[in-house]
């Protein structure tokens, strides 16, 4: 097993160009260059974001006012039926997205204790979708944070809240 896991070798994804257009655009509204987070290699087989992880979503992170925001365009591999896009890896974004921002931000782990989601239209293959997440609240090591996630469109695909324990 570890023979084999030490044989895989990937070729980090980025950004495709309508990512890279959809990013300028955001950066226009923001009227300057929006950060990306840094990668962490101790984590280089994280599935969503890491750089490693050879069927992993290759997710980049960019910081906005007190939150993060992604853009990721579904592949045939992330198919439930015909053309869609599995609801489980619509719940892995957002779940990325919210516990990345408060690890990347407090630079401690935050485990996701509990996450509420509602998939409200479906996204569909091919197209990049927008995914934003926000801290709403904080007691002691919990941290409330909503994400959304946004069709080419402008309709919300999905919508979630999470709970996220900070380690100690
Ligand atoms: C770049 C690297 C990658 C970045 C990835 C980030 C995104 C991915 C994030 C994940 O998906 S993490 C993986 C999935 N999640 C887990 O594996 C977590 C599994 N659960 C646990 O490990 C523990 O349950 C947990 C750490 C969340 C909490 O255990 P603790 O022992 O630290 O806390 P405890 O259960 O004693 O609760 C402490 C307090 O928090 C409260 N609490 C716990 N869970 C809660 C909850 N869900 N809602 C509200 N309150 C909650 C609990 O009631 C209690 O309140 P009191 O102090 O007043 O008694």
């Amino acid at each position: 097993m570890g023979e084999i896991q030490n044989q895989v070798v990937t070729q980090h994804l980025q950004m495709n160009e309508t990512e890279k257009k959809l990013l300028a655009a955001e950066e226009e509204k923001y009227g300057r260059k929006l950060v990306e987070m840094s990668k962490d290699q101790k984590y280089g087989m994280c599935f969503a974001c890491g750089e490693q992880n050879p069927i992993g979503l290759h997710l980049h992170f960019f910081w906005i006012p007190n939150g993060v925001l992604a853009f990721f365009t579904p592949r045939q591999e992330h198919q439930s039926y015909d053309g869609r896009m599995h609801g489980g890896l619509i719940t892995v974004l957002l779940d990325e997205i919210m516990g990345n921002y408060i690890f990347k931000k407090e630079g401690v782990p935050a485990y996701t204790a509990r996450i509420d989601l509602r998939f409200r239209t479906p996204v569909m293959i091919g197209s990049t979708i927008r995914c934003e997440g926000h801290e709403v609240k904080r007691k002691g090591r919990l941290v409330i944070m909503e994400g959304v996630i946004t069709n080419p469109d402008g309709t919300v695909a999905a919508e979630a809240t999470s709970t996220l324990m900070l380690e100690r």
